[in-house]
């Protein structure tokens, strides 16, 4: 091809950090490269939090119709972020090589000590504030939305004394210095596809392109990992809204295990399972039969009561 690969992404650093990460790694398979900032929904709107916006997807909408539109050969997103079904028009094209998965508590405070019966905590994650209730029942928390630099800024006015992140995303911003204790993965268990960066471009993009853009991004192991993560989400009917949370990993023998489950808004019901496949065609139906194990042992009833307490509020 011989005009550059037109790759879209949100304005964030975040954003652009993955945008340029993509544009590197197919600079190095000799493809050219452009990079288009598309704003998105999430970006505008900041004073509400994610659960009250509501619509799946709010990351995500613009730059899937620039794919259709033919704007961007592929967008770039954190595979976090992709909902759990995407339209029928496009795919996603890679995963790349996943970061370190844990959460992480990211403080100004080097002797920040966490068992202050005062403790304040910064997140707007559904998963974090239950999983947060359950295991540091003392802390308050309170809602940080907008991008890492606007959360670190509101930290460092004081309006919490730590915030809750994704290692990957603190990591890449090269906040690491900031990091004050590594939650336990077994604990915190990050949501579906935390740490990958997703790819997605319409069907109808040309093949061989196709093939040589995944051959270029593409991390079979990551894939695999979230094709069970993500059929897990699906069959949850989650959406980021739901503090679902799974973790897929590579055994020693080369199994995948998937760890995961569904907590309730206060922290107090709390279900989780681990189910291993050693054959690598069925990953996604392991993510099925996981949540649906999830979902009969009193899941659909957490569910239903989220929903029920969101149409109060
Ligand atoms: N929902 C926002 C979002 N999407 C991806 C990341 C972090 C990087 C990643 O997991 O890929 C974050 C911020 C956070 O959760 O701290």
């Amino acid at each position: 091809m011989n005009r550059p690969i037109r790759i879209g992404t949100r304005g964030s650093r975040l954003a652009l950090w993955q945008a340029h990460h993509v544009a590197a790694c197919l600079e190095l398979a000799q493809l050219t490269t452009e990079i288009v900032i598309i704003t998105t929904k999430g970006d505008v709107v900041l004073d509400r939090s994610l659960d009250k916006i509501g619509a799946k997807g709010v990351f995500t909408e613009e730059l899937e119709e620039s794919l259709r539109s033919g704007a961007i050969d592929i967008a770039v997103h954190s595979a976090k972020d992709v909902q759990s079904t995407i339209p029928e028009d496009l795919e996603l094209l890679a995963f790349m090589e996943r970061e370190k998965v844990n959460d992480v508590i990211v403080s100004y405070d080097p002797d920040l000590d966490l068992s202050r019966p005062d403790l304040v905590l910064g997140t707007s994650s559904t998963r974090r504030k239950a999983m947060l209730r359950r295991h540091y029942p003392h802390a308050t928390t309170a809602e940080a939305r907008g991008n890492l630099q606007t959360r670190l800024r509101k930290l460092e006015e004081g309006q919490y004394h730590a915030l809750v992140l994704a290692y990957a995303g603190v990591h890449r911003m090269e906040y690491d210095a900031l990091i004050r204790y590594v939650l336990p993965e077994t604990q915190f268990v990050p949501a579906t596809g935390q740490g990958s960066v997703a790819v997605e471009c319409a069907r109808s993009l040309e093949p061989s392109l196709k093939a040589e853009l995944q051959r270029a991004l593409d991390h079979e192991a990551t894939h695999t990992c979230l094709l069970a993560e993500r059929a897990f989400l699906r069959t949850m009917e989650g959406g980021c809204s739901i503090p679902s949370f799974a973790l897929a990993t590579f055994t020693e023998t080369g199994a995948v295990q998937l760890h995961g489950g569904l907590i309730s808004l206060d922290g107090q019901q709390y279900l989780e399972e681990t189910l291993t496949t050693a054959d690598l065609s069925q990953v996604e139906a392991l993510g099925i039969e996981l949540a649906e194990r999830v979902l009969g042992r009193g899941g659909r009833q957490i569910l239903d009561d989220i929903r029920s307490q969101r149409a109060e509020s």
